[in-house]
Parts: structure tokens; sequence; C-alpha cells
């Protein structure tokens, strides 16, 4: 449940984030879910409290903020802006009953096209200081790289296009990679319909095949079918590039020790060095910030199951001594966001929220 102390917890955070130059904004508790939702993360599309509007169709309880706060940004707000809000969110919770379905997130929202690497820092360092009297543990990450080396693939478009839409699942991630490589054998029955599309005219085939009975019509299964038979004649990801994907995904190490290998899988993968210049742009403003890159743990993929709108710098808070809390504080970068959201218009944008509900109970 969410306490008294812990809306004034949260008063005191909200205060420091105006104090820090931010407007203060509100958004609905119900809101659309349809489009809105799939630009979640798996996790929370799993969790979104929907119900039925008969005005309006499918509606959500609040998931998160960010999305909102975007949409009201790009329909109008002022460029630059910095926003802050505080409010409750839900999640349904099936696994763990100890975990509240409603708690408070105080949060701060940049939309600056000015310096990407110091609003990144500006909003790292305004969440740290504001749980400083915790000494919170950091973490960072960037998934700009890995999107960077997977639009860095010497493949088709299709396949960079599919691992594009995969990068925030990790499962699927690696089994695109492996058959990508070619290090999985074709099922049996894909490669004998494989054999007989060689030959035979797609469509007769459908048609052989009986009446339709699932969702997909003729035209998508044909689609498909030529999907299939294309992606067969596309030679396989070269070891080296699919290693750099892997070194990627493996890497984890201080952040003043990342840009010196993160420049060696830039040689095999020349895509990288722009991701790599916003990395080590980055780490010189946190620097400058106070917070040195030797004290701050890294990992590339960091963040990629969270939100699948992070496209760039993440970051969790967590609790010391405290492995079994969730991050008291998570944010990131979401550049696409804005894009997707702004009709035509976009604009760099980084943001966080603190978590006040979990502060109460740590010493
Ligand atoms: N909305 C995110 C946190 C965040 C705010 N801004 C960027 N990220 C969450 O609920 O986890």
């Amino acid at each position: 449940m969410i306490t008294a102390e812990d809306r004034a917890r949260a008063a005191d955070l909200l205060a420091a984030f105006v104090a820090a130059g931010a407007t203060r904004v509100e958004t609905e508790l119900l809101q659309p879910a349809g489009t809105l939702l799939d630009l979640y993360g798996e996790d929370i599309r799993a969790r979104a409290f929907t119900t039925q509007d008969p005005l309006a169709g499918e509606a959500m309880l609040r998931p998160d903020f960010t999305v909102p706060v975007v949409q009201a940004h790009m329909s109008g707000g002022a460029d630059p802006a910095r926003y802050c809000y505080m409010g409750e969110v839900f999640r349904r919770q099936e696994i763990d009953e100890g975990r509240p379905r409603e708690y408070l997130q105080v949060g701060y929202e940049v939309f600056d096209r000015a310096d990407p690497a110091a609003t990144d820092a500006e909003v790292f360092d305004l969440l740290h200081r504001a749980l400083a009297p915790w000494d919170p543990i950091p973490a960072l990450g960037d998934l700009g790289l890995l999107i960077a080396a997977v639009d860095g693939l010497t493949t088709s478009d299709k396949r960079r296009a599919a691992l594009r839409r995969h990068i925030w699942r990790p499962v699927r991630f690696r089994r695109l990679m492996e058959r990508f490589a070619g290090q999985t054998t074709t099922p049996a029955k894909r490669a004998a319909l494989l054999a007989r599309l060689a030959t035979e005219d797609a469509a007769a085939l459908i048609d052989a095949a009986g009446p339709a009975v699932g969702l997909r019509d003729g035209e998508e299964i044909a689609a498909r079918l030529a999907a299939l038979a294309e992606d067969v004649t596309t030679p396989p990801l070269s070891r080296t590039e699919a290693e750099v994907i892997d070194a990627l995904l493996g890497m984890e190490t201080p952040l003043s020790h990342a840009l010196s290998p993160i420049r060696d899988l830039a040689v095999d993968l020349p895509g990288l060095d722009v991701a790599a210049d916003r990395l080590e742009a980055r780490a010189e403003a946190l620097d400058r910030r106070g917070h040195a890159p030797h004290t701050l743990p890294f990992a590339p993929a960091r963040g990629r199951s969270a939100m699948e709108y992070y496209d760039g710098f993440t970051f969790t808070l967590s609790a010391r001594g405290r492995p079994d809390l969730p991050a008291l504080a998570t944010g990131g970068r979401y550049d696409a966001l804005t894009a997707v959201l702004g009709q035509g218009r976009s604009i760099p944008a980084v943001g966080g929220v603190i978590r006040p509900g979990l502060l109460g109970g740590l010493t």
C-alpha cells in the first residue's frame, strides 16, 4: 500500500526536481491501451491492467509516465523542456504477492537537442543526488551500441530489421542470431517446403494446402514464403561480426574500461564508432559531474529487457545490501520514441524515475 510517509517522501523528491528547473506535469491515470501498450517492453505489456472503455475502446491503468509525457510534449511542448511528475503506476503481479501492484513514481524527463551526453549526465546526477542519503549502487548501460552494431551488420535489410525488432527480447534475439549465423539447421518441415518452393508456384502450393485455418490470408502467407525463400539464399553472418554482437552482449566492466575494447570491436564493425563517440562523451560528462567512470559499472546490454523505448543510455540505482529489492531508480534515453509519437517531429530525450515507496524500509 502507498503510505502517507511514501507520499511525503515523494513530495520532497518532486520539490528537488522542481528546484532543478523542471515544470511539474500531470497525466491521466486511465490511458488508451491499444497502440500505446505496444511501446512498452514485453514485461509491461503482460502486466498492464487493461479494461474496456465504452467510448474510447481499450484502456489501461497508467503503467508509466514516460509515454504520456512524451505524447503531451510532442503535441505542443516548448523546446527544450524539463518536466517532473509524481503519482501512481500500476503493474499486475502474477508471481510475487509481496510486490505492490500500485506504487508511486517521481520522475524527471528532459527534451533537449543541445548536448545529449550532458543531459544523460544531468538526469543520472540528479537522481543519484536525490538518493545520496542511501548511497545507492549505480549500474549503467547503452543500447545505442547494440543498435549501431545490428545496423552495421553486413547482411540483408530484412535480417537487420528482424534483429532490430527483437533487440529488447534477449531469447528471440539470440535465436535469430544463431539462425542467421548458420549455427542451427533448418527444421525438416521448413526445408521440405523450401525445396518445393524452388520449383513450384507459391500460390499453387497454398491452394494445394487446403482451406485456410489461420488468421493470415493468402497474400500474407505468400509474402512470408517469399521471405523464407529469400532468407535461405542470404549468406550467413560473418563470424567476426557475430562475435562483435556477442562481445557487446557479454561485456561487463567499469565504464572507464569499456571504451578501448569497444573501439577495437569497431575495427570489425565500423558502424560502432559513432555510438562509441557518444559513450565517450557521456563518460566525460559524468566525470565532470563528479561520477568518476571507474566507479560506474557498465554493461552495454543493461536495460535491454526493461522498456522497448530505450535506445541509448540506460541506468539503475539500487539499494546497497538489498539485492532482493527492485532498483530504487531507473531511467534511460528514448530518442526514437519521440519520433514515433511526434507525427513527423522528434527530439532527443532522456529521463528517469525514483520509487519512493522502496526508501522507507532502508536504513
Ligand atoms: N518510465 C520508466 C522510467 C523512465 C523515465 N524516463 C525514462 N525512463 C519506468 O517506469 O521504468
